[in-house]
C-alpha cells in the first residue's frame, strides 16, 4: 500500500522546507521527509550554530582588547616582548555551547511549526527512489513507507567530507572533529589542528584561537580560501597570524599517530618537501564537503550525477526525469542558504505562483548575482565577479584595458579607525566603459553589510561615479564608497 501526494520533498533544508508550506498552504496534498532534523543544515549545524559561536568568540576578542580602548576587566594575561596581551578572560565554553543550542532549538522550532501549521505531513525517515514518482522511506521507528507523488522535488544537501588520513583510525574519535562535533565540545581544545583552509577552515580556526585554543591550519592549495583573489587571501592570512594562528600553506598531512591525549601529525609542506611533525590535542577535517545523493537510489528515478555526486539539472532547477527538481547543495556548488532559499522562490514561482510553459517568463538559476560572506572577523564580504574571473570573460580577454580596478585599506576608513578595527581592504572590479561595478570584496569590518550597498548598486545597474559623489552618511563604514573609487587604476 502506498500513499499519494501531490508534492512530495525530500530532505527539509533552506528550500525544501518553505517550498513544501507553499504546496501546503495552495492546497497541494504535501508530504516532506527529513531523515535527521527539520531546518537542515544551515540551522542545526551550519549558518546558525556557527554565527552564534562567532559571537561569543567576538566578545572574548574585545574583551581581551579592552585595553587598547582604556578598558579594564580586573586581570591581565600577562606581557609578552614587553606588550601586555591584554585582559585576562574567562571562557565558559558550556555556556558558549548552551547559548548556541538555545538558538539552534528555537530556529528549529520555528520551522517545525510553520510545517504544522502549513499542514504539511513530515516523515521522519530516510528517503530512496524506487521510480520517479515512486519512493521508499526507511521510517526512524524502523518501519517503511512507500509514497507516490505527481511531483518530487530533492533537497538533501551536503555533509563533511570523511577524514582521510593514514592512522586516523587509531586515535580517540572524541578529538577527531568535523564541522558538527567541534560544535559540541565542552571545553576548548589545548591545540587544535585544522586540515583545509576554506569557508569552514577559517572560521573555526580564528573562533578556536579567540576562545584560548592554540591552532595550526594546514591548507593544501599556495593560499587559504582559494577562490580569492590572492591580495585578499593574503591580507587575510596577515590577519589571521596577527591574531596569533599558524597557517602552513601548501602542506599535506601523511601520517598521524596517537601520543598521549593527543597525536602526532606528520605533514610535508613545499617547497622542501621534507616530513616535519607537530603534535595537538584534536584534528578538525574542514577539507570540503560532499552530496547527501548516493542514498537516493537515483538511478532507479533516471536522475543523472557528475563525477562528484551532484545532481544534474537545468536553470530551472529541472532534472532529467519528468516533475523531480533539485535544490540547494545537493545539485553542486555555490554551498550558500541564500542560494538554496532563491532555489526555493524559483520553484514556488514556476510551479505554485506563476506556472507557465513560456520559457522567457520562466524563473531561472541563470545570472543570479551571488553574495557571501566568510565570518572571520574582520567579515570577507563577496559580490560578483572577482578580478581574475572577470578577466577571464571573452569579452574583456579582447579588451582587457576596459578592466579597472580599485583596491583601498580598511585604514582609510574613519568609522574602522574610530572603532579601532581597521584592518583589512576593500577591491572594486569595473568596466570602464559602461562605469558598471563587475564585483566587489570587503574584507574589513561589517563587511558583509558593506557589499550589501554595492550589490543594491549593481542589482539597479548604477554607475561607480553616482557611488562615488553620493551623500553618505557620516562617519559610516558606507561613506568608504565615497573614497574607493579615487583609487581605480
Ligand atoms: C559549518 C558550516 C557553516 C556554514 N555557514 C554558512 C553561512 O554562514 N552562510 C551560508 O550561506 N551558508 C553556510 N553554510 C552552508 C549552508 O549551510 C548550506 O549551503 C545550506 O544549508 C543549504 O543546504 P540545502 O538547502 O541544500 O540542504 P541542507 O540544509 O543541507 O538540508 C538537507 C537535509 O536533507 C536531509 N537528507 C539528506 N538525505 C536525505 C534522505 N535520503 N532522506 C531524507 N532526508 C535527507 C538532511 O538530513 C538535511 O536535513 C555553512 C555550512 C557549514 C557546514
Ligand atoms: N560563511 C559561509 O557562507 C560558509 C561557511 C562555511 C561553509 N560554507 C559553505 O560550505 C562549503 C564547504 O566548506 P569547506 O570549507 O568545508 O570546503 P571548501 O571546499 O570551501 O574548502 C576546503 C579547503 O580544504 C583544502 N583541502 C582539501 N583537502 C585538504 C588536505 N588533505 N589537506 C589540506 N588542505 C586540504 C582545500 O584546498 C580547500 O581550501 C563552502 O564552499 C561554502 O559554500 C559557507
Amino acid at each position: 500500500m502506498s500513499t499519494h501526494y501531490q508534492a512530495l520533498i525530500i530532505g527539509s533544508g533552506q528550500a525544501g522546507t518553505p517550498l513544501a508550506s507553499s504546496f501546503a498552504k495552495a492546497g497541494y496534498k504535501t508530504a516532506l521527509v527529513e531523515r535527521s532534523h527539520i531546518a537542515g543544515c544551515c540551522v542545526n549545524e551550519g549558518c546558525t550554530p556557527t554565527k552564534t559561536l562567532i559571537a561569543s568568540g567576538r566578545v572574548a576578542y574585545l574583551a581581551r582588547r579592552g585595553r587598547d580602548y582604556g578598558i579594564h576587566t580586573g586581570g591581565e594575561e600577562g606581557k609578552e616582548e614587553g606588550k601586555s596581551k591584554g585582559n585576562k578572560i574567562l571562557v565558559d565554553m558550556k555556556k558558549v555551547r548552551q547559548r548556541k543550542r538555545e538558538i539552534v532549538n528555537s530556529f528549529r522550532g520555528g520551522s517545525e511549526k510553520r510545517l504544522e501549521g502549513a499542514g504539511v505531513e513530515v516523515l521522519i525517515g530516510e528517503a530512496s527512489f524506487v521510480d520517479e514518482k515512486t519512493v521508499k522511506v526507511k521510517m526512524n521507528d524502523g518501519s517503511e513507507k512507500m509514497v507516490t507523488s505527481d511531483r518530487v522535488l530533492i533537497n538533501t544537501g551536503e555533509r563533511p567530507a570523511p577524514p582521510r588520513l593514514t592512522g586516523i583510525e587509531t586515535l580517540d574519535p572524541k578529538i577527531v572533529l568535523d564541522s558538527t562535533s567541534i560544535q559540541e565540545l565542552d571545553e576548548v581544545p589545548e591545540h587544535l589542528v585544522v586540515v583545509g583552509g576554506g569557508y569552514v577552515g577559517v572560521e573555526f580556526a580564528q573562533l578556536m584561537r579567540r576562545l584560548g585554543a592554540k591552532v595550526t591550519v594546514l591548507q593544501r592549495g599556495k593560499q587559504l580560501l582559494p577562490r580569492e583573489d590572492p591580495e585578499i587571501a593574503q591580507c587575510l592570512l596577515d590577519i589571521l597570524k596577527e591574531d596569533g594562528l599558524e597557517v602552513l600553506l601548501q602542506t599535506q598531512a601523511s601520517r598521524i599517530e596517537p601520543v598521549n591525549a593527543g597525536f602526532t601529525l606528520t605533514y610535508t609542506s613545499l617547497p622542501s618537501n621534507e616530513p616535519k611533525q607537530l603534535t595537538g590535542s584534536h584534528i578538525l577535517f574542514a577539507s570540503g564537503r560532499i552530496p547527501n545523493t548516493e542514498s537516493l537510489n537515483l538511478p532507479a528515478a533516471c536522475i543523472k550525477t557528475n563525477a562528484n555526486g551532484y545532481i544534474t539539472s537545468n536553470e530551472f532547477l529541472e532534472t532529467p526525469a519528468p516533475n523531480v527538481y533539485v535544490m540547494g547543495d545537493a545539485k553542486g556548488p555555490p554551498a550558500f542558504t541564500h542560494i538554496s532559499y532563491d532555489d526555493f522562490r524559483i520553484l514556488e514561482k514556476n510551479l505554485i505562483t506563476h506556472p507557465t510553459s513560456d520559457l522567457s517568463s520562466k524563473a531561472s538559476t541563470k545570472n543570479r548575482l551571488v553574495p557571501y560572506v566568510v565570518y572571520t572577523d574582520p567579515q570577507l564580504g563577496h559580490i560578483g565577479l572577482r578580478e581574475s574571473e572577470a578577466r577571464g570573460l571573452p569579452l574583456y580577454k579582447n579588451h582587457p584595458e576596459r578592466i579597472k580596478i580599485a583596491k583601498m585599506p580598511m585604514s582609510y576608513v574613519a568609522r574602522a579607525l574610530e572603532t579601532d578595527e581597521s584592518r583589512g581592504m576593500m577591491k572594486a572590479v569595473v568596466d570602464a566603459e559602461t562605469g558598471l561595478i563587475l564585483g566587489f570584496t570587503c574584507l574589513g569590518l561589517e563587511g558583509g553589510e558593506v557589499i550589501a550597498v554595492v550589490q543594491m548598486a549593481m542589482l539597479g545597474g548604477v554607475r561607480w561615479e553616482v557611488l562615488q559623489s553620493a551623500v553618505w552618511a557620516h562617519p559610516s563604514l558606507a561613506e568608504s564608497l565615497n573614497n574607493i573609487w579615487g583609487f581605480l587604476e
